[in-house]
């Protein structure tokens, strides 16, 4: 999308009366934004089934044509992803470049992309996705350039299998870099799995606020200001997963991750290509699954992000639900209800009681008891120092007597020196 002043047409069908349709059109307004596209009008055709060979029916592509020439647009734009040959059709049709949701999603991703990670699964997911449709493609540079004319067909279908090929090969070089930096965070998710800290995933909508709870929940624990991360209202602030130390004061610490937040109709190529940056979450104790809670189509937000997990494999990990933003709404915050929690991150309302929540939830399996360890084990002492909930060190003349709260897996580890404990 390389051209300066692109004025768009936003066109959509309405399948079998979604209720959310015009919630995703609004939605394709803002991606298009996002990629400093004018929207200059907007089309929409109720149907019960798609055109096979132009996505809407075949009159209400002159009605586009006719608001392409009045608002003097230079692009149309489709809320689903398009087949090659509906591309092609469209293209024909309406004499200028027609893209789809898909598209428009993978170019916000492009530009985003930071890390070398992010930017080799955005890369991965674009060129797998115009893979099928070269020769569209093609077509349309070549009317860009003023000359269709089909003299030149033999030669271009060679250059064809050319690109093709070339594009295959890209992408098999760019998936083993990417698997060269997957496995180096793998062994680091390892590392950490062996030190028994309990791990916490923020998910949800873009634009939620899970990058903003992150930095409200360091900033509670003076972690390093350089340690937080971007919160900013634009979609796609977040696409890297990053995880943080959440220290607390008994011990009891917790890892909390931040990652890329979910849409409608989020791309499969770009969800598989992501695959990795998500497992961290898959691997996660708990989920705190964030809420726009201004949104008045928060509901359906909350089925979207639900449905994207599901897609990844991760559907039975305890949820936590932070209906976030409520400063903006009349609900009266904080206020904890069972698993959903109101509160307001940005101006800091309710983030106690959401550590509260989480604690509550992943520090179930400790267990208080005494321990009488001999003054020879010293390093068992520093040990649970920094991993347990000391409540009281006294020094016997059989060793070191501490009264504390210790994770199972360190009871059992250290059983023989138990002298008493209660569940
Ligand atoms: N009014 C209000 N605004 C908030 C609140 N929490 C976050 N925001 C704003 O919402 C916008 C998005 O916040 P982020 O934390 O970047 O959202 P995110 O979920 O990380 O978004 P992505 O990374 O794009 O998926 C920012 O402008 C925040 O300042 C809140 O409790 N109240
Ligand atoms: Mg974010």
């Amino acid at each position: 999308m390389e051209q300066l002043e692109q004025k768009a047409i936003l066109v959509g069908v309405n399948l079998n009366h979604q209720e959310d349709f015009e919630y995703s059109m609004e939605e394709l307004a803002n991606l298009a934004e996002a990629c400093d596209i004018e929207v200059v009008g907007t089309m929409t055709q109720n149907l019960p089934r798609v055109n096979k060979s132009h996505y809407i029916g075949t009159g209400k592509s002159g009605e586009v044509l006719a608001l392409l020439e009045g608002q003097e647009g230079n692009l149309v734009i489709f809320n689903d992803e398009l087949s090659p040959s509906q591309i092609r059709n469209l293209e024909a049709d309406l004499q200028c470049k027609v893209i789809d949701r898909t598209i428009l999603i993978l170019d916000i991703f492009a530009r985003r992309a930071k890390t070398r990670e992010a930017q080799l699964q955005v890369e991965i997911a674009q060129l797998k996705y115009m893979l099928p449709r070269l020769i569209g493609l093609r077509e349309s540079l070549g009317r860009q350039s003023g000359g269709v004319g089909t003299k030149n067909r033999g030669a271009g279908e060679t250059r064809l299998e050319l690109d093709r090929r070339r594009i295959e090969e890209k992408i098999t070089v760019m998936s083993k870099e990417l698997e060269v930096l997957v496995s180096h965070r793998q062994t680091q998710r390892k590392q950490r799995k062996k030190n028994d800290v309990p791990v916490v995933s923020l998910v949800g909508y873009t634009n939620a606020g899970k990058s903003t709870i992150m930095n409200a929940l360091m900033e509670q624990f003076s972690t390093a200001p350089e340690k937080l991360v971007l919160e900013k209202d634009m979609l796609f602030a977040t696409l890297e997963t990053s995880v943080r130390n959440i220290p607390q004061p008994d011990n009891k610490s917790f890892l909390l991750t931040d990652t890329v937040g979910f849409v409608s109709k989020l791309p499969h190529h770009l969800i598989k290509a992501f695959r990795s940056t998500l497992e961290e979450v898959a691997e996660a104790d708990l989920l705190i699954h964030v809420v726009d809670y201004s949104n008045p189509e928060y509901d359906r937000l909350i089925d979207i992000t639900i449905q994207t997990l599901k897609e990844i494999g991760i559907t039975d990990i305890p949820t936590l639900y932070a209906y976030n933003k409520s400063d903006l709404t009349d609900r009266h915050i904080p206020q904890v209800e069972g698993d959903k929690i109101y509160l307001a991150a940005k101006p800091r309302i309710g983030i106690p009681e959401l550590v509260e929540a989480i604690r509550e939830r992943i520090f179930k399996d400790y267990i208080r008891c005494d321990m009488l360890i001999p003054y020879d084990q010293g390093a068992v002492v520093s040990y649970l120092n920094e991993s347990a909930h000391i409540l009281s060190t006294e020094y016997e003349e059989a060793g070191t007597k501490i009264s504390m709260e210790c994770r199972l897996s360190d009871y059992g580890k250290y059983k023989q020196y138990v002298v008493e404990a209660t569940e």
